[in-house]
């Protein structure tokens, strides 16, 4: 094995950030020297004195002065009192009007981060779109639009009389018709949108961002991997309107090459030059109370296995990972394998009322149904694509399984974060990836990228 310094490694892992050629390098990470907890990149940016906040600070204190007063007892009523790191760390840098990129574990609450800011910047009394928040689903965009209307709903304020600031979900799927009487005759101050939604508006002029200050990307890596979105996203970052004249905020928990990333923020001018990277656990890519296993069986004997476990686990909650339909098994006519397991589960698997699914191919009411039918309370079981990696917040999900390897390390992690989503519990959740023996080297790369240690269970 080749042996470096550390500061000859620090500039491979720095040359490897900037040319994708090097991504080989990947395992660097064992290498360097362990890095800190939470840094600040891109443009060396320390917490300065306004920035500095102490480590007990309430999420009041340290919204005090920047966001209206009724948002903050809203966060506190349904229970955001004490701020997380990714909080903490980011909103002086929010409300200091900086471009952030916010590059923090699934799960540590970079939605109410971002959020914050937004109400903090906007005024709810100007008819205009004051800010607009990009996701790549429906279902997130879904989930971001309750909780910004939840934050933003102040029935004392609509008594006196003073408008309220509203929030528009444009997301694919939606009644498009009658998003475009609702911009002409009285624009939304906040807009959450799917990019397809988006683009249409905006293509045809019914959307103006001229009054935008504050543009969100949410899932941001996942965005510009998209082959299908990445062309309208970079418009929209740079012909829409202008990084010079609003603030820009990128988040999500997975930002490969992030060094790479933010020369590329800086260079095709998708943020204003002095960007901050906010990134949290660089050492622990996904939360620290989840417990990896994976067993090992041939691919006839998936279903008893599945089955074997979800008896010995007895999970209060849990989310099954299948894979996407192949393009020639559709044309083939066959049943999605998403169906088949779905099927296999209500006929030999009595401890749920019910098994929900959640996959791309469902008309997008259906999709609704089955997320909202999962929140409202009691335990679940919910096969699903990668669909449901990406953002969704099921905070009872105690148990993840991969019935299906995901493609790649970050999807794993995406996976894997759909558990342990509750930022101050330690309570151990469980993620478990059901495999054949050829899979086995598969997992081993996912645990050296992702820096895990997966448990070997025999059934
Ligand atoms: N300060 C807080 N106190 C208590 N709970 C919080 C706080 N902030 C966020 N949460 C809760 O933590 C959960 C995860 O938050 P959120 O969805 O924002 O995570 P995320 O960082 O965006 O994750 P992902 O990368 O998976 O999208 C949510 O259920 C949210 O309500």
């Amino acid at each position: 094995m080749a042996c470096f310094s550390a500061t000859q490694l620090h500039a491979l892992s720095w040359t490897s950030s900037l040319n994708p050629n090097f991504s080989f390098l990947a395992p660097k990470l064992f290498y360097y020297p362990k890095p800190l907890r939470a840094s600040f990149t891109s443009s060396n940016v320390e917490p300065t004195t306004e920035t500095k906040v102490s480590s007990t600070a309430k999420l009041r204190e340290l919204c005090r002065g920047h966001v209206p007063d009724h948002v903050i007892r809203r966060a506190e009523e349904v229970g955001y009192v004490i701020p997380t790191e990714v909080q903490r760390l980011a909103l002086p840098f929010l409300f200091s009007g900086r471009d952030c990129v916010l590059h923090a574990q699934t799960g540590s609450g970079k939605t109410l981060a971002y959020l914050l800011q937004v109400l903090s910047a906007v005024d709810s009394q100007r008819a205009a779109v004051q800010a607009l928040i990009v996701v790549p689903t429906r279902e997130l965009g879904m989930q971001v639009t309750k909780v910004a209307r939840m934050l933003a709903a102040n029935p004392s304020e609509c008594d006196s009389g003073l408008k309220l600031c509203t929030v528009m979900g444009l997301l694919d799927g939606g009644m498009l018709k009658r998003h475009k009487s609702w911009l002409k005759a009285e624009p939304p101050t906040i807009v959450v949108a799917t990019i397809g939604s988006l683009s249409q508006m905006l293509e045809k002029h019914i959307l103006k961002l001229d009054s935008c200050q504050v543009l969100v990307v949410d899932e941001v890596d996942f965005m510009f991997n998209s082959s299908k979105e990445v062309s309208s996203l970079k418009r929209l970052l740079t012909s829409y309107s202008s990084s010079k004249n609003r603030q820009t905020i990128f988040a999500s928990a997975s930002i490969p090459q992030h060094r790479r990333f933010l020369y590329d923020c800086m260079q095709q001018k998708w943020t204003r030059a002095d960007v901050v990277h906010v990134h949290v656990n660089s050492v622990e890519p996904m939360p620290s109370c989840l417990h990896h296993r994976f067993v090992v069986c041939n691919k006839r004997e998936k279903n008893p296995m599945l089955l074997s476990l979800l008896q010995r686990d007895s999970p209060e909650s849990a989310i099954i990972f299948v894979s996407e339909q192949s393009e020639k098994s559709k044309k083939e006519g066959t049943a999605p394998p998403t169906t088949l397991l779905v099927d296999f589960l209500r006929s030999s698997y009595g401890r749920f009322s019910d098994v929900s699914l959640l996959e791309e191919d469902m008309n997008f009411n259906r999709r609704a149904a089955s997320l909202s039918e999962l929140r409202g309370g009691g335990g679940y079981l919910l096969v699903a694509t990668d669909i449901a990696a990406r953002g969704v917040d099921l905070p009872d999900t105690t148990h993840i399984y991969n019935f299906d390897s995901p493609k790649n390390a970050v999807n794993y992690l995406h996976r894997a974060g759909r558990t342990g989503r509750k930022p101050f519990s330690d309570k151990t959740c469980f993620v478990t990836s059901i495999i054949t023996v050829e899979e086995r080297f598969v997992l081993q790369r996912f645990e050296n990228e992702l820096m895990f240690c997966c448990e070997q269970l025999f059934i």
